[in-house]
């Protein structure tokens, strides 16, 4: 409850007035329906249903008296066009709050999904690391649309409450003792219908957990199906997720049982309350028949009210996980927030690196629990303009490297200085917008080769943009493109090889005229002819932007100024290529032993 008290009181900062108007909107409403029930009194007593006038009924006696001396035609006439009016006016009321309702609701739920998309914008990479993919896609679709229904439910009830509080108004009315036996055997039903709330929260909770693992599942499995196909593990995907599928469908055929039973309960109990009601009535209240038509009309109103009240209840307390998952990762990302609102919008801050960037007693872990050191003891110096080449095995420590070099992590001990400043907070994030960085898995997206460039550089012309290209040796393949430039790469485009990929998002990165350009493994699907065309260009760079590049192919990095050798997360070997190359037992010269003897 106390998630769902989060929320309301979200929706009230965001709709605020609008939502008080509706609720009024919704009072006047009920109100309306009320005096029309009232005016049945003199219609029925005209009719001659009522042989004693109108029984004393509230309002209905009053309208009797002002309509005295007309005859009974004329009578009939004004209360049915009262009547008509009244139906006129609740109707236009009620499609004013019908509409209102859904702007408040659908505005609310935008308002909620950017709000988590921006959050999810400012948090840092760290936080990134430690979730799974499919738990984003999961809480951006699924549990925002379960919360969204949650939401739904709840004005649905609240609108509900308030029509049921004027309509018992009137009842009470009418009859207080009789009302308030009513009431009390409502309240008997609420609390006889908390096992189903209860029941109905655990299915909830069950409904989140398996939707998440179905999201993550389809994603892994999308993501690896190539993997799947090759080595033939299509049988074992098809047994988890039919597994899965049974669990989802047992988990929602459960809740719809668990709601169809309380909703019998409610209907039996109902009529049980109903009969008990009318024998009351007579028998110990005493109540005129009169009046108890009209308590009977309230009441036969109110009860499927009341059952749509309780189904409500069940379905909010079903969505409740939703919100739980929502609040949960609005705690997490407000721990991990590295940028403000503010800075998403505005990237025109830029730190330039003018002197250099240095490493000082560096430890990594990505987890604190672990004992494993992803870097360790880490003291290096980059200066502005030079080439620093990072290599070593596998695992060794370079990505790691690069991402604590431009402020992606942040060390757990010592510091990262750039031009002798901490790089962290706002520094950070000013140095990465000077950044050119192509990663080991080049993404590219679904849109034109265009559009992709100018993600990075919105203000390129077209002539820099084939600067850019023809600078990643990737200028003579989009020339030959159906549509050149405006070709559209991605799933239902041209989809391009890991070498063509590779080489686009370098112009991209270059395109941003970085102040250091970082390739992480950014040439390693390239064949000799092109990546020998990029070294050359890189060649031209020396000495007008940093560039920091890891490669395994040592050959590509013969003109660094000084090259990084990372075993184990340590630095074993720092200095120029050449002198590096000739300290013999050393890790580098054994790199480039085995890489001259099997050619590679
Ligand atoms: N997201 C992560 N969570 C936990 N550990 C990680 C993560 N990423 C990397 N590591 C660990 O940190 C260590 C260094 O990884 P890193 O990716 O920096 O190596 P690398 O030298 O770039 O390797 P490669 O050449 O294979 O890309 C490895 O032991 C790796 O298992």
């Amino acid at each position: 409850m106390a998630h769902l008290l989060i929320y309301f009181r979200k929706l009230h900062a965001f709709a605020g007035l609008k939502l008080y108007i509706n609720l009024i909107g919704m009072v006047v409403i009920s109100m309306l329906e009320g005096f029309g029930i009232f005016l049945l009194a003199p219609m029925l007593s005209i009719i001659g249903l009522f042989d004693s006038g109108t029984g004393g009924i509230p309002f209905s006696s009053a309208l009797a008296g002002l309509l005295q001396g007309l005859s009974d035609s004329l009578k009939l006439t004004v209360i049915l066009t009262s009547f008509i009016l009244l139906l006129i006016i609740q109707g236009l009321l009620q499609r004013r709050q019908s509409n209102l309702n859904e702007t408040i609701e659908q505005g609310f739920i935008r308002h909620l999904r950017i709000g988590v998309y921006e959050s999810l914008l400012q948090s840092d990479w760290t936080f990134f690391l430690r979730k799974r993919k499919s738990d984003f896609i999961h809480l951006m679709t699924n549990e925002l649309a379960r919360a969204s229904y949650g939401i739904y439910q709840a004005l649905r009830m609240l609108t509900t409450i308030l029509f049921t509080l004027v309509q018992i108004g009137f009842a009470l009315y009418l009859s207080a003792p009789l009302t308030a036996c009513v009431l009390v055997c409502g309240l008997a039903l609420a609390v006889f219908s908390r096992t189903f709330i209860h029941k109905s929260r655990t299915i909830g909770n069950e409904t989140s957990a398996l939707s998440q693992s179905y999201y993550a599942g389809v994603t892994d499995h999308f993501n690896g199906m190539k993997d799947i196909k090759s080595n033939r593990m299509e049988r074992q995907h098809l047994i988890w997720f039919r597994t899965l599928c049974y669990r989802m469908e047992h988990n929602l055929i459960q809740f719809t049982r668990l709601q169809m039973t309380s909703q019998y309960y409610y209907k039996v109990t109902s009529a049980v309350l109903i009969a008990l009601f009318v024998f009351l009535s007579f028998a110990v209240f005493q109540v005129q028949a009169q009046r108890l038509v009209f308590i009977v009309i309230i009441f036969s109103r109110l009860w499927p009210k009341f059952t749509s009240l309780q189904s409500s209840w069940e379905q909010m307390a079903q969505s409740m996980s939703a919100f739980g998952s929502l609040i949960n990762l609005q705690q997490e990302v407000d721990s991990a927030r590295e940028l403000e609102l503010h800075d998403l919008m505005n990237n025109d801050n830029s730190e330039r690196m003018e002197q250099s960037i240095e490493c000082r007693s560096v430890n990594y872990r990505y987890d604190l629990n672990d004992s494993a050191y992803a870097l360790k003891h880490i003291n290096l110096h980059i200066p502005a303009n030079s080439m620093t080449a990072i290599v070593g095995k596998s695992g060794a420590g370079k990505s790691t490297l690069i991402d604590l070099l431009i402020g992606l992590v942040r060390p757990e001990k010592g510091s990262v200085l750039l031009d002798g400043n901490p790089l962290i907070g706002d520094n950070a994030i000013s140095l990465r917008n000077t950044v050119g960085y192509v990663s080991q898995d080049p993404f590219l997206f679904h849109a034109s080769i265009r559009e992709n460039l100018s993600i990075a550089a919105p203000d390129a012309t077209e002539e820099k943009m084939w600067e850019a290209l023809r600078f990643s040796a990737s200028d003579e393949f989009v020339r030959l493109l159906p549509q050149g430039l405006d070709t559209v790469l991605g799933d239902r485009g041209l989809r391009l090889s890991g070498g063509e990929r590779q080489r686009i998002v370098l112009a991209r990165a270059i395109l941003r005229k970085p102040s250091i350009l970082i390739l992480d493994e950014a040439t390693s699907a390239l064949d000799s002819e092109n990546e020998a065309n990029i070294q050359e260009a890189l060649g031209q760079l020396k000495g007008k932007m940093t560039i920091i590049v890891i490669a395994h192919r040592l050959s590509t990095i013969r003109h660094a100024d000084q090259v990084i050798v990372l075993d184990n997360g340590r630095i074993v070997q720092q200095g120029a290529y050449q002198l590096l190359s000739m300290e013999r037992g050393g890790m580098f010269s054994r790199l480039l032993n085995y890489q001259a003897q099997h050619g590679t």
